[in-house]
């Protein structure tokens, strides 16, 4: 250990000598374009309505590109077969959706930058709706910046009535969809906007984004038209162009989101009515664990709020505790 100390000593002074990299060109050729998804290092960025292969310039170091990025490119941006850009630049992220893999990983993860929203897709039944996620996105999407939506999928199986009832006090858009349907509703929530994608194996998601976006064809075998590759099997998220405008990031392989990283306060602020019940509870009330006072469970006792609702909050905020500093 010591030899290597003493060697990185004597090495410093000589690399601090050399030029610095601070005038490095400007890059005033560079174009603006967005990162619509990565596989192996290989960036597809939208560049003017192209799709352009790129790579992260070295000069960047270890900033990260992800999905959504707003970047500048170099080099050949002509997308034709074979060429290769160069990405110089990474903008100022407007919004930013992380997520640890459970709630005691240390590790956090960015998924995607600049999405708008966070749209969570849930079936009414098969599988049978798991209202944790929706607390979970509902979190995230807070924590993001981002506006929540929830589409519940197969309304020919189930009725939505229990489930819209439960989203009735969020802060939360919510739309319905069933089999042969037209996704008008959907279609509407998501023009214009970018959305981010999730939900978990079986509920119809690939199914919805092959509606909304035709050329998607979500896995399948053949070369996928917009990505350009072939047989999916990266999880990486990847962006889609939706026909009247917008976009939607579909976010294979992420069910679900770890929340570690978000702060107690900003689990309890994602939502508004247990929030605004939580200013009558007493004075350091963590609503965590059912304490003697907590409003949350008055509320509960008065038939005003829905138990499974706050055992749910409650075990986001008990697997954060867990793991506070
Ligand atoms: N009854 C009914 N079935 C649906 C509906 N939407 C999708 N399905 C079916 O549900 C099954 C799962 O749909 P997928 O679109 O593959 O679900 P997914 O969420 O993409 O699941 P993964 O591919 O495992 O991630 C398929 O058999 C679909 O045909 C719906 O609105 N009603």
């Amino acid at each position: 250990m010591r030899e290597a100390d003493e060697h990185a000593a004597f090495e410093r002074p000589g690399r601090r000598s050399r030029p610095r990299t601070k005038d490095r060109p400007r890059h005033a050729n560079a174009v603006p374009g967005r990162v619509l998804t990565i596989d192996r290092g290989r960036y597809t960025v939208e560049v003017d309505g192209r799709r352009v292969m790129a790579v992260k310039a070295r000069a960047l170091g270890r900033t990260g590109v992800v999905v959504g990025d707003d970047v500048r490119v170099v080099g050949d941006v002509s997308g034709d077969d074979g060429t290769l850009g160069r990405i110089v630049d990474v903008e100022e992220r407007r919004t930013v959706l992380r997520r640890t893999a459970d709630d005691d990983d240390p590790i956090e993860r960015i998924i995607v930058a600049n999405a708008e929203q966070l749209v969570v897709v849930t079936a009414l039944a098969d599988p049978p709706p798991r209202p944790g996620l929706i607390d979970r996105c509902l979190v995230a999407a807070y924590d993001a910046g981002m506006d929540p939506v929830v589409v519940l999928t197969k309304a020919d199986l189930a009725d939505p009535g229990d489930m819209l009832s439960l989203l009735a006090p969020l802060d939360v858009r919510s739309v319905v969809t069933e089999r042969g349907q037209d996704l008008a509703d959907v279609r509407s929530l998501l023009q214009d906007r970018t959305s981010v994608l999730i939900g978990h194996s079986g509920v119809g998601k690939s199914t919805l984004v092959n509606a909304l976006v035709p050329v998607a064809r979500r896995r399948t075998s053949h070369v996928n038209e917009v990505t350009g590759r072939g047989r999916h099997t990266s999880t990486s998220a990847v962006a889609l162009p939706l026909p009247d405008g917008g976009w939607i990031i579909d976010t294979p392989g992420f069910r679900s989101f770890g929340l570690a990283h978000v702060d107690a306060h900003d689990v309890v602020r994602a939502f508004p009515d247990l929030a605004e019940l939580g200013l009558s509870c007493p004075r350091g009330c963590t609503h965590a664990t059912t304490e003697p006072e907590c409003a949350w469970d008055a509320a509960v006792d008065r038939g005003e709020l829905d138990a499974d609702r706050v055992a749910s909050v409650r075990r986001i905020l008990l697997a954060r505790e867990a793991t506070t500093y």
